[in-house]
This record gives C-alpha cells, sequence and structure tokens, in this order.
C-alpha cells in the first residue's frame, strides 16, 4: 500500500466512499419510504370510517348485490363495511360520510321485514344528515303497484334529512342486468377502477323431473302437486332448509320463477310444490303449466339453486320455532321440519291453514310420524271451510295467544311461508297485538320473525 499526505487524494477517496455509501443506502432508504408510506395509508384508513354498504333484503337479491360491492370498494382500495340496514342507527347514519343503500320492497310497497323498524321508527322522525353522501340501488318488480316504492321512500327521506346523492338512484326491475350494470359502472367511476369483478348469477343447470303426484285431488282449490327432481349431472348441490331454486319454462325463459325447496339434501332429491296457476282467461301459468301438465316425467329442467339466507335456520337452529303458513306455503316449512328432525329438535309448533281435512291435509302421515317421534311438538291444522264459519290460522294464533308469548319468552324464533293475500298480513297482525308490535319489529331485525310469503 503507498501512503500519502496529499489532501487532495485523501479528499477524492474520502468522497468515493460517501458516493459508495449512498448507492448501497439509496435501495434501503427506497423500501422504508415505501413502508412508511403503506403504514401511514394503512393508519390512515382504518382512522377512516370508510364506507358503509347497507342492506335491507327479504329473499337475498339485495344482500348479495351489497357483498359484491363491497367487494368491487375492496379490490379499488377502499375501505368498506357491510351492515344490514337494521343495524344502523341514528348515530351511525350522522356519522358516517358515505353509504350505499341496495334496498328491496315487499308488501306494498313495503320495506323488507328486517327493516321495518328502520322504516316505520328512523324514517318517521327529523335527522340532520349534512355530512353524508349516498347512493340508492332500488330492487322491485314493476308487477306491482308500489313499484321500488321502499327505495324510493329511503331516497327521498334521506335527501329532505340533507344527505347528498352521490349518483342518481338506480332502480332494478326483476333483476335485470341492465340496471345492474349501471350500479356496477357508477361504482367503477367512483372507485376509480375498470377493474370490476364478475357479478353474473350461476347458470342454470339440467335437472330431471322424477316424480309428480296431485297432493289434493277432489280439492275446492286449484291442483297442487308434488314434484321431485334430479340433477342430471348427478352430483347433489348442496343448500339449507330455507333456501329457493329458480326455474326456468321453456315458454318465458327470461323470467324465472321461484319456488321454495320442500326437501333437505339428505332427501337426495329437491322436492317442490306447485300449485297450478290459472289466468282469467283459463290459460296456465308458464311455468306452473308446464311443470304439472306439459313435462312428462323424465323431461330436462332449467334449475339453479338460490340461497335464501333470510329464511335459513342460521342463529335459530338451537331456539325453538314457531312455524305458520298455508297452502303451499307448506313447501317451505316442510323443508325446516325435516331439517329440525334430522338434527333431533323437537321443539316446533305448526300452525297451518287450508280448505278441507279431507283433500288438502298435505303430508299428513310425515306429520304424525314426527308428531309420534317427538320431533313436532305442537300441531295445529285450521281447515277454513270444515265448519259454518270461515277460520284461519290468524284466529288460531290469538286463541293461543299464551302459548305464543310462552314460546316467544323461551326464545322461539317464527317462520312464515305462504299466500301474502289473506295470510301474511292477518298473521302479522295477529302477532303484533299478542307481542306488540314494538316486539315483533325487534324480533324482525334480530331474524327470530322470518317470512317467505308470495
Ligand atoms: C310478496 C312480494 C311482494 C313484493 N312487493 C313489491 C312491491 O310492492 N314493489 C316492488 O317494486 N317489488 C315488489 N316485490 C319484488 C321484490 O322487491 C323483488 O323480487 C326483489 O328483487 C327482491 O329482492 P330481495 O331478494 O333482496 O328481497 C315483491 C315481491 C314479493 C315476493
Amino acid at each position: 500500500m503507498i501512503w500519502t499526505d496529499d489532501p487532495t487524494r485523501w479528499m477524492l477517496v474520502a468522497g468515493m466512499g460517501a458516493a459508495y455509501a449512498l448507492v448501497c443506502l439509496a435501495p434501503y432508504l427506497r423500501v422504508r419510504r415505501k413502508r412508511l408510506a403503506a403504514e401511514r395509508a394503512k393508519a390512515e384508513a382504518a382512522a377512516s370510517p370508510g364506507w358503509i354498504v347497507a342492506y335491507a333484503s327479504q329473499t337475498g337479491n339485495a344482500e348479495e348485490l351489497a357483498r359484491q360491492t363491497v367487494a368491487t370498494l375492496k379490490l379499488a382500495g377502499i375501505p368498506a363495511r357491510l351492515a344490514e340496514l337494521s343495524e344502523l342507527g341514528a348515530r351511525d347514519l350522522q356519522d358516517a360520510e358515505r353509504i350505499l343503500f341496495l334496498v328491496s320492497t315487499y308488501g306494498e310497497g313495503d320495506a323488507p321485514d328486517a327493516a321495518a323498524a328502520f322504516a316505520g321508527r328512523l324514517m318517521a322522525t327529523s335527522l340532520p344528515l349534512p355530512r353524508l353522501h349516498y347512493a340508492v340501488l332500488a330492487l322491485g318488480d314493476s308487477a306491482y303497484a308500489q313499484f321500488c316504492g321502499f327505495g324510493r321512500a329511503l331516497d327521498q327521506w334521506l335527501q329532505a334529512q340533507g344527505a347528498q346523492s352521490l349518483f342518481a338512484r338506480v332502480e332494478v326491475n326483476r333483476s335485470s342486468d341492465q340496471a345492474i350494470a349501471q350500479w356496477r359502472q357508477q361504482l367503477s367511476h367512483l372507485a376509480g377502477t375498470s377493474d370490476a369483478p364478475d357479478w353474473s348469477a350461476p347458470s342454470f343447470e339440467e335437472w330431471r323431473l322424477s316424480e309428480r303426484v296431485q297432493l289434493n285431488v277432489g280439492s275446492a282449490g286449484e291442483p297442487i302437486y308434488h314434484l321431485e327432481l334430479e340433477p342430471v349431472g348427478g352430483v347433489l348441490p348442496e343448500w339449507q332448509s330455507g333456501d329457493l331454486v329458480q326455474i326456468a319454462a321453456p315458454a318465458d325463459p327470461s323470467r324465472a320463477r321461484e319456488y321454495s325447496i320442500a326437501s333437505i339434501p339428505a332427501d337426495g332429491r329437491v322436492h317442490l310444490l306447485v300449485r297450478l296457476h290459472t289466468h282469467d282467461d283459463g290459460s296456465h301459468g308458464a311455468a306452473s303449466g308446464w311443470l304439472t301438465q306439459q313435462a312428462a316425467l323424465g323431461a330436462g329442467v332449467q334449475l339453479r339453486l338460490r340461497q335464501h339466507k333470510r329464511f335459513r335456520l342460521e342463529g335459530n337452529a338451537d331456539r325453538p320455532l314457531i312455524l305458520i303458513g298455508n297452502g303451499s306455503g307448506i313447501a317451505g316449512l316442510r323443508g325446516h321440519l325435516k331439517a329440525r328432525a334430522l338434527a333431533g329438535q323437537g321443539r316446533n309448533w305448526l300452525l297451518f291453514g287450508e280448505r278441507n281435512a279431507a283433500h288438502d291435509y298435505h303430508y299428513r302421515a310425515e306429520l304424525d310420524g314426527w308428531q309420534r317421534d317427538g320431533m313436532l311438538e305442537k300441531l295445529d291444522m285450521v281447515f277454513s271451510r270444515d265448519q259454518a264459519e270461515r277460520r284461519y290460522v290468524q284466529d288460531r294464533l290469538a286463541e293461543q295467544a299464551a302459548a305464543v308469548r310462552e314460546w316467544i319468552a323461551q326464545g322461539a324464533a317464527i317462520y312464515i311461508c305462504g299466500s301474502l293475500e289473506g295470510m301474511a298480513g292477518g298473521v302479522d297482525a295477529a302477532l303484533a297485538s299478542v307481542l306488540g308490535r314494538e316486539v315483533l319489529d325487534d324480533l324482525a331485525a334480530t331474524g327470530r320473525y322470518r317470512r317467505d310469503v308470495y
């Protein structure tokens, strides 16, 4: 090594050393800067309230779209929280800066059951919401007089409270793909992403009609059939009691019809109850006419399963159940009774209405068997035309007020399946007078009062 006292040389060596250190340090500094920025962004995201995606859904369409909406926002890096509308109180609405509402309409322009308290209580008040920016996706069916009635009422109420709409309300008629695409487009625009996941519904599969029996020969009502279907591919998909199927009829494939599933996977087949629908001009319904009259045994049926989360047992699996229905509504209730029998849960009370015991006592042998085996603790069959005076399930409910209160005090949940007109409204009124409207609204909001009515 050559030693030197030359200061210029020394400075040159020192300069080269510093430059080398900088070159070595630069990648480390770059990584550290990135890491700090990421940590800062994460902390900001955690501190910011994020977006709320709130849904009110009866049969799961709005809920499914809400889940997809959250996924799209998350993909774009926007923190988003899924909430049922019933979970939101005045304080949540006042604190939030951005809420996307996805809500359907039931009854005659009403909110879905779980949102009855939100609609009845919160929306009846005045609540200044100057911070809130929102958008509404309203689901409905234009065949009803109050098309998207609840979505429209919610939108108007939010506007009246001073909330600002992010974009015009999107209305979905019978799950129209076009309107859903419009919502997706608005979302992508807001979230600054064109990378939205695919939202298309699962496709129909080919099933086979394996069994068809008329249950009510000689009835004063329209004929009702028990059908059994098997997947052509042989592999039975998973479902839970309470779920639905959609069937595309050959004469009207663009509008699928929904039926409650009357069986559980352990039966090995999907069972349906289909009532033949006859129009005023004597023609039959496109789906019910085909399924019950035209399709031969063995015929192919285009079918897809649909989760119906709001009518599943879910958190109520260990509670006593009060099951109430009429007519073809026995389908959804039978699914639950089968699931309960399989689980060995016998605390079930069935209140069921039809016309005449002689012709309309659907699944009588099965119900007798469950009673005998301790799987059906209480059975009230109400036949409207077996006596001079017409009697319905709601009348029996009122007579059984003390037992209803007792079962609810023991933690029971209530499931309703059957016709909206006549039965569901009458039963709702009877339950409200037995339990109190507020109690019933609270049961609905906490998933202990569930309905599949049509
Ligand atoms: C019994 C019943 C009543 C309904 N009432 C209305 C209504 O008054 N107005 C409307 O626009 N849609 C009405 N609909 C259509 C639903 O809003 C539509 O099917 C929606 O897609 C359901 O979404 P969900 O699964 O999230 O509850 C009704 C549907 C049923 C089964």
